[in-house]
């Protein structure tokens, strides 16, 4: 089996002439939480979307476990920007979904289900619907949900694009514990440089359009960071400095 969780061989991307991705290349070890920052409008989504197969890479490949990315065999799961619980299910129902659909066991959902409810705090919540719930705490289902299937690869897309900063902040330090929890492997798409570096083992950071991966960071911070420290100012500046956005 390869050492990598994820390997990204030569991606590139275009419609029609736009060319979106040029030549990305990078490893994702097994376990490791990376996030991808680069300038707006650089192709962050295109990026995810050929890592998900949900579009086809123009060429290069992606490979999961030393193998060609393939959903039918990989367990991938997503988390988008907005909060997709399923309306008609219960908390505990909508976190099960996913488990049910691979066909695991009444025991291992039930465990399962349980663990996350309670790494989550949504104990109090498990017997509401959706629409009874804010929208962070929608949005801890709908992560949870990701987890708990113990994907391949968990897939982010700026999954707090539109909490305040407190919100955003506490769901930061939830989706760290789960992850520590579950030993997940996270690709987390975000344009917050703070946010990054407050999660990331590593942050990719994506040059303007056609993208390409500009930097590769390793973070060796402690956790939980702490965003005033000399060191987690002087790695964001310096990742806001490789973007250099403005
Ligand atoms: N299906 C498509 N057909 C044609 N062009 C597309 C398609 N999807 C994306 N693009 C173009 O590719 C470029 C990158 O888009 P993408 O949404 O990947 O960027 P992004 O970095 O996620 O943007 P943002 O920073 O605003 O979230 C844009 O110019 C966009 O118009």
């Amino acid at each position: 089996m390869s050492d990598y969780k994820v390997e990204v061989r030569g991606l590139c991307k275009n419609f029609g002439s736009l060319e979106v991705l040029k030549n990305c290349n990078f490893n994702i070890n097994r376990g490791e939480f990376v996030c991808v920052v680069g300038p707006t409008g650089c192709g962050k989504t295109t990026f995810l979307n050929t890592l998900t197969c949900l579009i086809p890479p123009t060429s290069g490949e992606i490979l999961i476990d030393g193998e060609p990315a393939d959903p039918k065999k990989h367990n991938l799961s997503f988390v988008f920007q907005e909060p997709s619980a399923m309306p008609w299910l219960t908390v505990e129902d909508n976190i099960a979904f996913g488990m049910k659909l691979k066909g695991w066991t009444k025991d291992r959902i039930k465990a399962q289900t349980d663990k996350i409810i309670e790494l989550m705090g949504l104990s109090k919540s498990r017997k509401q619907y959706p629409h009874e719930l804010s929208v962070s705490t929608e949005q801890k289902v709908v992560i949870g949900r990701a987890f708990a299937m113990e994907p391949d690869l968990l897939l982010m897309d700026e999954p707090y694009g539109q909490m305040d900063i407190k919100t955003r902040f506490y769901l930061e330090d939830e989706v760290i514990r789960l992850w520590r929890e579950l030993g997940s492997t996270v690709l987390f798409i975000t344009h917050n440089v703070e946010e990054a570096c407050y999660l990331a083992d590593r942050v990719l950071i994506l040059t303007n359009k056609p993208a390409s991966v500009k930097e590769d960071l390793s973070l060796h911070m402690p956790r939980p960071r702490d965003i005033a420290s000399p060191e987690f100012i002087e790695n964001r500046i310096h990742v806001e400095n490789a973007i250099k956005w403005w």
